[in-house]
């Protein structure tokens, strides 16, 4: 039963087709019999005609089998063959009634008609020539496709990927990546550089090509930027380098001039010898530094008594008394062309915002509300009572289709017409996103950054908050006094002990704060399962979907985000006849489960119902939903995120999206939840720290469940190890930069 069989034969039905991977199950009908075949045979449809080449096996529960080991397209042949092959909607435009009459008229001639004179099936009643012209398109493009899936195939490349580089580079795809095979990493998203360089490898390019080396530095530097860096010192750039290609430095120098050159990268020197930045985070801190300096620049006369008494009427209007601090935080604000108010919990960010915009709003200002991300602008319309966009919105986010990157109308050119404009959680915004709103921003408009410096910094690189506040130029204040006290939170209360590296106060009877001592992995997982499924719906009636959070350090590992997923959707969405699933990957999307875009796409189309609908594009990294539906024939998934924005994924980008019932406290920044449950297990100490604990608590408002070991929860209390950043705002604001920009 081993030996090599080739079977000739047409597609006659799929049973079963993972469209990330090309793993496929189908019936293929040879000259006698019909077959089972298996095996990686991506794209293929019901009537196409294919040669198999591999082995009969003995499946246990299925019996014989065709293990498929290679295979090859062939275009059907016979005109029944043919009309089937159309039939099944593998052309865009064409259905089996439309097959039956094209094939009636053209017969075994149909798919060179198709492919070489569409025109001609306007001959045929039904189809117009624009029409005609579409269908011959559809079908060149597939043989297009087919030949770059086939090329990539035999390097490991999925058939999603061979789509989106075929899209990138269309009928160039070949020649384009077999001259420079690290275009695949740097244009094409989910193409790691170890796939490109491997790929390099086998298609004999010289281990020191100057498109190897350049590629490699620009990897390092853009990995380095996803751990928060900025830079990278030279000597750790070129060891770095020198590491992942496996050659000596002195081979790696003449790339990094060429990328010098061509402006790429950029070099300058600090305290700790040269640095080099790719050239986008070098611009974006040399701007953030000369606009902070332009705007911090400008002062503002107020009329004190006047001042004096509309804070009066607010601290009577809100019922409270200002701390000190607090008074001295709306003062300034309406002094400085630039101010930062910095505070953790309870301290009355949310309070002082909320009094400085009606301050700002008696006088007749114009204010601007704004935060990082959706969540975080909602959150902070929900607790001012004004209106806040997340900052993309507010620079009026567009899209630019010819190099798939974002553009913001809002600039320079076209500011922001604001008297002022506050920024809600601060310590979320990376430099790129500081510069773009920088640039939107004149002098005249004052600035009020508010946040907690103490939360994690963002995911983007550099640490804008910490290094304005490092540097000292910039007009602060800090909120100490906490007021939501003891008896209304212990969250509060602990946030702040675990802050100063206190223990938290575990379980006090009739609060908020729980810890459940757990001894192993499986016990963990099961608990954190039966408490969203089970104890909180039925205690506190919270809804699974929407207000519990489950928040993890890690992605690995039992209590992982992958495997804490996958046994929450059994528990919170199981299996169900009625509602249809896709297969990706290891596990399984399904209609009802929550799930979350793990990277910005500015170009993804959405639409709002309802009486004020409107459609724009843009998802982001962080965006949360539902699954409402799941359609295999036209391969879509529709998602409603929380905002009500209805997208459809196509297949070929699933790669996007997330199970979303757990979430790692990474992605949960900004965002605040009414019940959070950590899991406390082992994991890689850079993990276990006390700012990620922190940010973890901070994101509940009304209950906060730890399950599993106490010693982790000492060991991340007692762990400050912070990934140092390799960022020079702070240097650059202290030494008032006034370099130039690329
Ligand atoms: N000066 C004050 N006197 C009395 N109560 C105050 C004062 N300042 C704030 N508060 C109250 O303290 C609570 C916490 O304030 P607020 O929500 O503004 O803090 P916050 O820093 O935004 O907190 P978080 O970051 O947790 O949202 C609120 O109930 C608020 O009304």
């Amino acid at each position: 039963m081993d030996e090599f069989v080739i079977i000739e034969g047409t597609v006659e039905d799929i049973i079963f087709s993972n469209e990330a991977n090309g793993y496929t199950v189908c019936d293929v009908k040879d000259s006698k019999d019909i077959i089972t075949a298996v095996g990686f045979m991506p794209f293929i449809s019901v009537g196409e005609s294919i040669k198999i080449t591999g082995r009969w096996v003995e499946h246990p529960d299925y019996g014989e089998q065709f293990k498929v080991e290679c295979y090859e397209k062939l275009l059907p042949k016979t005109s029944e063959a043919i009309e089937k092959y159309l039939a099944s909607g593998v052309l865009k435009g064409i259905g089996p009634a439309t097959a039956a009459k094209i094939v009636k008229k053209f017969g075994d001639d149909t798919l060179n008609i198709i492919g070489f004179k569409p025109q001609q099936l306007s001959l045929v009643k039904g189809i117009s020539l624009e029409k005609a012209i579409k269908i011959g398109q559809a079908f060149n493009e597939q043989q297009g496709l087919r030949n770059v899936m086939l090329f990539f195939q035999e390097y490991g490349i999925s058939p999603v990927h061979s789509m989106k580089i075929y899209k990138v580079f269309g009928d160039r795809a070949i020649d384009e990546i077999k001259e420079n095979p690290y275009k695949l990493s740097e244009q094409i998203f989910g193409i790691t550089f170890k796939i490109a360089d491997k790929l390099a490898m086998s298609l004999g390019i010289d281990p020191i090509s100057i498109y190897r080396v350049c590629s490699g530095i620009k990897h390092v530097l853009t990995l380095s930027a996803t751990n928060g860096h900025t830079y990278l010192p030279e000597e750790k750039l070129m060891e770095m380098t020198s590491q992942l290609l496996d050659i000596e430095i002195d081979q790696i120098k003449d790339a990094c001039i060429r990328l010098l050159m061509d402006k790429a990268i950029f070099m300058d020197k600090g305290p700790d010898g040269n640095r080099i930045y790719l050239s986008t985070f070098y611009n974006a801190e040399a701007s953030v530094c000369k606009k902070l300096i332009m705007l911090s620049s400008v002062e503002f006369n107020n009329d004190p008594e006047k001042l004096e008494k509309r804070i009066n009427d607010i601290q009577e209007e809100e019922g409270i008394v200002f701390a000190e601090n607090q008074l001295l935080a709306v003062k300034e604000a309406l002094t400085h062309g630039v101010i930062i108010i910095t505070g953790g919990p309870g301290t009355g960010k949310t309070t002082i915002i909320k009094s400085i915009i009606k301050l700002m709003q008696s006088e007749g200002y114009n204010v601007a509300l704004t935060a990082p991300t959706g969540r975080a602008a909602k959150r902070m319309t929900e607790t001012t009572g004004f209106e806040a966009k997340t900052i993309h919105r507010l620079l009026e986010i567009g899209y630019n289709s010819d190099n798939d990157e974002m553009v913001f109308t809002k600039s320079d050119a076209n500011p922001i017409e604001a008297d002022a404009i506050i920024v809600d959680e601060m310590s979320m915004v990376d430099i790129v996103l500081m510069n773009s709103l920088l640039k939107a921003v004149e002098p005249g408009t004052r600035l009020i950054l508010v946040g907690d410096v103490d939360q994690l910094p963002s995911v983007g690189a550099g640490c804008v908050l910490k290094d304005i506040i490092a540097s000292d130029m910039i007009r602060l204040v800090r909120l100490t006094d906490i007021f939501r006290q003891a008896e209304e939170s212990m969250i509060v209360v602990n946030a702040h002990r675990i802050n100063k590296g206190d223990m938290p106060y575990l379980n006090v009877k009739g609060k908020d704060f729980f810890f459940m001592p757990r001894n192993n992995g499986d016990q963990i997982v099961s608990t954190i399962a039966e408490l969203c499924y089970k104890r909180l719906p039925a205690t506190y009636d919270y809804d699974p979907m929407k207000q519990i959070q489950v928040l993890t350090p890690t992605k690995k590992g039992p209590t992982g985000v992958l495997n804490m997923n996958k046994v929450l959707q059994k528990y919170l969405n199981p299996e169900d006849r009625s509602k249809r699933e896709k297969a990706y990957r290891d596990f399984v999307f399904r209609e009802g489960d929550r799930v979350m875009q793990i990277r910005n796409n500015y170009s993804l189309r959405w639409e709002k119902l309802g009486l004020f609908s409107s459609e724009g594009q843009g998802v982001f990294n962080g965006d949360t939903g539902i699954i409402h539906e799941i359609d295999n024939d036209e391969h879509f998934i529709k998602v409603i995120f929380d905002d009500d924005k209805i997208v459809e994924y196509d297949f070929s980008i699933l790669d996007e999206l997330e199970l979303a019932y757990t979430i790692t406290i990474h992605k949960s920044q900004g965002s605040e939840f009414p019940a959070v449950i950590i899991p406390l297990f082992n994991g890689p100490e850079i993990l276990l720290t006390r700012n990620l604990l922190y940010t973890a608590i901070t994101r509940a408002k009304d209950m906060v469940i730890l399950v599993g070991y106490e010693s982790v929860l000492k060991l991340m209390v007692n762990n400050l190890r912070e990934m140092q950043r390799f960022s020079s705002l702070s240097e650059k604001l202290i030494s008032g930069f006034t370099g130039i920009c690329l």
